[in-house]
């Protein structure tokens, strides 16, 4: 079963509530909001207080992807607010099993996340503690680039890893997902796509969601 996790980066803020209620109607599985800090990169975002406004609006569960450069410090206030899951970069955390453990002490689902150049080494430590690992398919900072067709390696590799004894996380996919390069993601293997300019860039969210849960079976 192909989950589907839209980027709230691509709604239209001026009337975020009912966005993602259109979202939520049309299908989606997940409520994806990038947090950004303009330092780990160049783009400032969201912060708890959207999380915190955005909660009572939909059941859908809430995935933080935090960019930040010091996420321990936020971490509780994330939750706090009704994050679901929080996914922390492994280029961003000096004790990366303390950050999962923090997470995971929150009461909410715990998430790593690797940068395109981020070889999946350097997660697999941690790959028996995390729920979830999230392969960026562009250098984050922005919705609307173009996916970078090498990390299919690493969702390759991460889901020969994910088929091992004492394994359970989910594989998302995040950056340039649409129709095209959907297909490729899910034959890799991963289970959840992130995409922001392809669903809320259709003005049919119901539709944009379809043809990229059955991606797979449009060959
Ligand atoms: O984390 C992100 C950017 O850093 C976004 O989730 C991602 O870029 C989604 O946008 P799009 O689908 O338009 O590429
Ligand atoms: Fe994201």
């Amino acid at each position: 079963m192909i989950k589907i996790a839209p980027s709230i980066l691509s709604a239209d803020f001026a009337k975020l509530g009912s966005e993602i209620q259109d979202i939520d109607a049309a299908g989606a599985d997940y409520v994806h909001i990038d947090a950004m800090d303009g330092h780990f990169v160049p783009n400032l975002t969201i912060g708890p207080l959207i999380v915190e406004a955005i909660r009572p609006v939909t059941k859908l569960p809430l995935d933080v992807h935090l960019m930040l450069d010091n996420p321990d410090q936020y971490i509780a206030e994330f939750a706090k607010a009704g994050a679901d899951i929080i996914s922390v970069h492994v280029e961003a955390c000096t004790h990366l099993h303390r950050t999962i453990q923090l997470i995971k002490e929150q009461g909410v689902k715990a998430g790593v996340v690797l940068n395109p150049a981020t070889p999946v080494q350097s997660v697999v430590p941690i790959l028996q503690d995390v729920d979830l690992v999230l392969q960026m398919s562009v250098n984050p900072g922005f919705g609307g680039q173009q996916f970078i067709h090498s990390v299919l390696g690493n969702i390759r590799e991460l889901a020969a890893y994910s088929k091992n004894a004492g394994y359970s996380f989910e594989i998302e996919v995040d950056g340039g997902v649409n129709p095209q390069t959907a297909q490729a993601c899910i034959d890799a293997g991963a289970n959840v796509l992130v995409a922001g300019s392809a669903v809320f860039g259709k003005a049919d969210r119901y539709q944009a969601i379809q043809e990229l849960r059955n991606a797979q079976s449009e060959t």
